[in-house]
């Protein structure tokens, strides 16, 4: 993927094709705040509370991750920050506008890549970028929005023909052929091979170092480590904790002390450091073998957050326990 040569759209008339337009007609106001402000948002559906007083602040130019199990609410809350779904409570503001009211010009500084992707089987690659980019006011052109994505050669190709992976990166490219403020990516690296994902990210942080504001919901801690200035943790619809990725879990995630012993490593994660390190020189001498002390991984601290009581497995012992693997 390349560099894109962005600059910023201004407000037009544009609507997203392929999106749910807003109808009102909105003026973009507050640019002076954060990229997104939410406060006691919820979401019902019926009884079903999958959105629960959730407060949100995304500063300009960062890129935030939002991390959760399945059916944490993730998507739920992405689809009300992008206009598409009614919330039940709580109050929303989006580049300085309520997106359930905001209308065209509002959309033009948006970009999207839903987590359901394009359906658009008929239609050839370069002239669904074309038709998309007629939407916004000011749109890269589409040659260079589908280098971006390392499509240029599939420009005439029909939709239909194009791998899971390659039409994740057409949806990448619809995404950012408006040039937005603010780029909605619900889980965009899904089905990507290792290669296309690595580009996936360079092309973010690229985004980032021109100033693009990215809300990323993923699965893949290592994508929101390397990603991510700051996640919020959503765990049954309401926010665990938000803290930059080195950050996540506090001081409570302990620290993971691992050595060798019986022809393997062995590790745990620990609040009490010293009493571990007294009891494995105890029994194995004062130079403990393959001894090593480090902070625990993304991964075992978002496992804690998300299930204090779990059984996590290899990489993720409960702080705190003296058992071993
Ligand atoms: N249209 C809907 N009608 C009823 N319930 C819904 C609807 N959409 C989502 N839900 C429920 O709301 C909860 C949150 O769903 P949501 O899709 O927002 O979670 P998520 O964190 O994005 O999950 P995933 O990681 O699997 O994509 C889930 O319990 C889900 O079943």
């Amino acid at each position: 993927m390349t560099t894109p040569t962005t600059t910023r759209a201004g407000n037009a008339t544009g609507t997203a094709a392929g999106t749910a337009a807003g109808t009102a007609t909105g003026t973009a106001t507050g640019d002076q705040g954060p990229a997104v402000r939410v406060a006691g948002l919820r979401k019902e559906y019926g009884p079903r509370v999958a959105v629960d007083r959730v407060d949100l602040e995304i500063h300009r130019g960062e890129v935030f991750g939002l991390l959760g199990p399945n059916g944490a609410g993730k998507t739920t809350t992405i689809e009300i920050l992008e206009g598409f779904r009614r919330r039940s409570g709580g109050t929303v503001d989006v580049l300085g506008q309520d997106p359930g009211r905001a209308g065209r010009a509002w959309r033009d500084r948006i970009g999207i890549v839903q987590q359901s992707g394009t359906d658009h089987d008929g239609w050839r690659v370069g002239e669904l970028v074309e038709q998309i980019a007629r939407c916004y006011s000011d749109p890269l052109p589409t040659t260079e929005a589908l280098e971006l994505v390392d499509l240029a050669d599939r420009h005439k190709a029909v939709l239909g023909d194009l791998s899971g992976g390659q039409r994740r990166r057409l949806d990448l490219a619809l995404a950012v052929v408006g040039r937005p403020e603010l780029l909605f990516l619900d889980e965009p690296t899904t089905g990507l091979d290792p290669q296309a994902r690595r580009a996936c990210w360079d092309l973010i942080e690229r985004l980032r170092a021109d100033g693009t504001t990215v809300l990323l919901t993923t699965h893949y801690l290592d994508e929101a480590e390397r990603l991510a200035d700051r996640v919020a943790v959503l765990v049954g619809g309401r926010i665990r904790e938000v803290a930059a990725p080195a950050a996540l879990g506090g001081p409570d995630a302990g620290t993971e002390i691992s050595w060798w012993e019986d022809g393997r490593t062995k590790s745990v994660t620990a609040t009490d450091v010293g009493a571990v390190l007294a009891e494995l020189r105890e029994r194995l001498g004062a130079d403990v073998p393959g001894l090593e002390i480090r902070r625990p991984s993304l991964e075992s601290r978002y496992l804690r957050l998300i299930d204090p009581a779990g059984d996590r497995g290899p990489d993720g012992d409960t702080p705190g326990r003296s058992g071993n693997r």
